[in-house]
């Protein structure tokens, strides 16, 4: 691994109408290295991908830093014409989606081609071509030259999804970005596909950063962890330390809200418990009990996280939940 990280994220900062949507997120990913970032719907994980990726609608506005080997500008602020240079070729990323990402009047051989033909990393169609079919292998695509020639809906959606991954590694960028690759697969395609993102970027020291829901699908594929809740970073480091001994209740939470069965200190499989010292009935209990609720009892918002006790833990409980 080199010294300077593929990927860095420093204090990044997103907001809509100077309302905060993620705050002071700071990560990086080494050349070679597989993260997972993982956190409830709206926590921020896709907002965090997209500022990398210089993909954010235009009414979010950021501060920060966003670094990318190979690149010697920061991506906090960089005009579009700079990102185009880029996306594609430095970073990549991988949609839950396929179609919607996939041109459906062209041949699937052709976007890859495509991809490698605009940043010049081959010098013409017929190379192109013959590298696009070459991937298709690489990805295990059956019959790739069958295949670079069929249109996307010919396809299934797992082959949509190596295809999507053919393009993102078109043209060895140094970082990949999937944000829930295989959610809309079916569970054997999905381990095939996870299998195949996880050697496809070794092979490769791509620094992948993976986002998901699924704690599950971090184990099999991540060497490390960021934890996010409520646009923040709230825990992160080795899967096998963050899954087996969780310092923050909310990565607690999250664990016994999965069905993952962790590995313990043997690498044997077990259950994670769910119970939290400390939190009295957790989850479900609350160590703000009557910091983070209003009159009537209920939790007024989501609490400000910097309000952490020194056992590390937070408030627990969900918006207008009960405490
Ligand atoms: N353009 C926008 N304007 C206002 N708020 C936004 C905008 N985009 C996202 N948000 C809000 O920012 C927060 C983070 O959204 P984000 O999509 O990053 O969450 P997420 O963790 O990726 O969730 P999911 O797993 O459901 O995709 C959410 O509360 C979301 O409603």
């Amino acid at each position: 691994m080199s010294a300077d990280p593929a990927l860095a994220v420093e204090g990044l900062e997103l907001s809509v109408g100077g309302i905060g949507l993620v705050g002071g997120v700071s990560f990086a990913v080494a050349a070679g290295e597989r993260v997972g970032l993982i956190g409830e719907s709206g926590s921020g994980k896709s907002l965090t991908a997209t500022a990398v990726m210089g993909l954010l609608p235009e009414e979010v506005r950021a501060s920060g830093s966003v670094r990318v080997s190979g690149v010697d500008h920061d991506l906090v602020g960089a005009s579009e014409k700079q990102f185009a240079r880029i996306r594609g070729r430095r970073m990549a990323m991988v949609f839950q989606e396929p179609m919607t990402a996939l041109n459906p009047s062209m041949r699937v051989g052709d976007q890859v081609a495509e991809v490698m033909l605009v940043h010049g990393t081959r010098p013409d169609k017929a190379t192109a071509r013959a590298a696009a079919v070459d991937l298709f292998g690489q990805v295990r695509l059956p019959e790739p030259r069958e295949i670079a020639r069929a249109y996307p809906h010919q396809l299934s959606g797992g082959q949509r999804q190596r295809v999507m991954l053919a393009i993102a590694l078109a043209n060895d960028p140094a970082v990949l970005i999937c944000d829930e690759p295989t959610t809309a697969l079916d569970v054997t395609v999905q381990a095939r596909m996870l299998e195949l993102i996880r050697t496809a970027t070794e092979e490769r020291g791509t620094a992948l950063l993976f986002i998901t829901h699924d704690l599950a699908v971090v184990a099999q594929t991540c060497e490390r962890v960021l934890v996010m809740y409520g646009g923040r970073l709230v825990e992160s480091g080795p899967v096998r330390e963050v899954f087996t001994a969780p310092r923050h209740p909310y990565t607690r939470g999250l664990l016994d809200a999965s069905d993952l069965e962790a590995v313990d200190e043997r690498g044997r499989l077990r259950t994670i418990p769910g119970a939290v010292p400390g939190a009295g009935d957790f989850p479900g209990g609350c160590v703000f009990r009557n910091r983070c609720t209003d009159a009537s009892g209920q939790c007024a918002e989501v609490p400000d996280l910097s309000e952490v006790d020194d056992r590390g833990f937070a408030c627990w409980h969900p918006v207008g939940g009960r405490a």
